[in-house]
């Protein structure tokens, strides 16, 4: 497993040049195919990434966006990462890209795992994928101690799948290791000195502990304190 591990002076510089590698490689993409896709994280980190993608010129009408994975609560929560994307990506010239949920109305993801797969399924492999990581070394919802982590880790995973875990306050639905891994073109961005020595630290551990190790392989690692 190797990945590239790409050190920046600030977050203002690190925001410019990830958006622009995105774009470049989504502008590459669409050079062969007729759609691509792109897949990103929520959280607190990528607002600034998103600002600069969502002013970026490039055919968004032929780019489905999707998240790697959301919380299941409705776009008026706080905590709704499809919320984020409608604010800070879907804005400007990327508002002509098209947007595959990751939720829909219902009590549990249980409900609409199926139906929000198969309109993941056409889009796959995924073209560009942007993943976060906490300092536990979860990505998307594929969290440590998490109820389905095997299966979500499993070679031959479904796209989707419900996720409860310890480390997250409501439920979650996340695509998959082999789904998230298996993009084109991966890159994580990570944040402060902790995660950074976290991401150290998960060199040599097996997936079950350390899920991020499980999407690494030929990723691009961006950081800045
Ligand atoms: O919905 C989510 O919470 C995420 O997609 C999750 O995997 C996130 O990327 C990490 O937890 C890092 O989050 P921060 O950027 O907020 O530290």
């Amino acid at each position: 497993m190797s990945y590239e591990f790409r050190d920046y002076p600030d977050r203002e510089m690190l925001a410019i040049d990830l958006a622009n590698m995105i774009a470049g490689e989504l502008r590459a993409q669409l050079d062969h195919s007729k759609r691509v896709s792109l897949a990103v994280p929520g959280g607190t980190s990528p607002g600034p990434i998103f600002d600069s993608l969502s002013a970026t010129s490039l055919d968004w009408d032929r780019v489905d966006v999707l998240l790697g994975d959301e919380r299941w609560v409705p776009e008026t929560s706080e905590r709704s990462n499809t919320r984020l994307l409608r604010e800070r990506l879907l804005t400007g010239k990327a508002a002509a890209a098209r947007l595959l949920p990751l939720y829909a109305e219902a009590e549990t993801p249980e409900e609409k795992l199926e139906e929000l797969a198969e309109t993941i399924r056409p889009t796959l492999p995924l073209g560009v994928v942007l993943l976060g990581m906490g300092a536990d070394l979860h990505t998307a919802s594929i969290f440590p101690g998490a109820d389905r982590l095997a299966e979500a880790l499993a070679p031959d995973a479904p796209i989707l799948l419900p996720m409860r875990a310890p480390g997250a306050p409501e439920p979650r639905i996340t695509l998959t290791a082999p789904v998230l891994g298996g993009a084109l073109n991966k890159h994580v961005l990570i944040f402060g000195a902790e995660k950074r020595a976290a991401l150290e630290k998960a060199k040599g551990l097996p997936p079950e502990e350390a899920p991020i190790n499980a999407v690494l392989d030929q990723a691009v690692v961006h950081w800045a304190e």
